[in-house]
């Protein structure tokens, strides 16, 4: 598994506008898609690409094109469809697959409870995204699913982890499959109820309100 952690002002600066339990839902939208912009653009940097020949005003220019089988996002319900919008802007091209999925609270199992994914995943890449990575066991799940129908190239994007969800995914997914973590930031722990220290809350609810 290979981490990467955003490292830059704005990235920090709308985070802390986000974690303020006092940003309004309105605000806290419009944040969520701005951050994962600024994700993507790391979390697509090994994207596959094909030649093409094309001309310019000037001269014959052999340049790029994304190449086949297009790249397949996928946002985990609820919350991660808020990071949905971001990620198709910056890569209008790739095909959106859904995973439906909620953590019950109480025993911290994952229920999934919507799949709608193409069979066959064999050589394409695949971005997760989800706001939250706590436990790790939503992200370990939806990389099964992946896994299953053949997917070996995943990156999951994540505006928050914690170092025990991280710890989770890497001893579960080993070297099955080449994973890549792009995150705004690590946070310290997870608290009784495993929710991220400091964070930001319940992302979904905080996106969409209280189910
Ligand atoms: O790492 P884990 O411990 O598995 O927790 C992380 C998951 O919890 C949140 O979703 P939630 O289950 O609250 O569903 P929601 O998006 O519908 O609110 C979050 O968006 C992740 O999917
Ligand atoms: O802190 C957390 C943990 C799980 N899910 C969230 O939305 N927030
Ligand atoms: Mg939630």
């Amino acid at each position: 598994m290979r981490l990467h952690v955003a490292d830059h002002p704005l990235v920090a600066h709308k985070l802390t506008v986000l974690r303020n339990k006092d940003t309004s839902s309105p605000t806290f939208r419009k944040l969520v898609d701005e951050l994962v912009t600024l994700l993507a653009y790391e979390a697509t940097r090994e994207v596959r690409t094909a030649p093409l020949d094309i001309q310019t005003p000037v001269a014959p220019f052999t340049g790029v094109k994304i190449a086949e089988p297009l790249p397949l996002v996928v946002p985990i319900l609820r919350a991660g469809l808020g990071m949905l919008d971001g990620m198709t802007r910056l890569m209008p091209t790739a095909e959106v697959g859904f995973l439906g999925m909620q953590r019950d609270e109480e025993t911290l199992d994952v229920v999934t409870y919507a799949n709608r994914l193409p069979d066959d995943l064999t050589g394409r890449q695949c971005f997760l995204i989800d706001p939250m990575l706590a436990t790790g066991g939503t992200l370990v799940a939806a990389i099964n699913y992946l896994f299953e129908r053949g997917a070996r190239d995943v990156t999951a994007v994540c505006l928050l982890a914690a170092p025990e969800g991280l710890k989770v995914v890497e001893e579960a997914v080993g070297d099955r499959v080449d994973v890549k973590i792009v995150v705004a930031a690590v946070d310290d722990h997870l608290n009784e109820k495993a929710y991220i220290v400091p964070g930001l809350g319940d992302a979904g609810d905080r996106l969409y309100g209280v189910v």
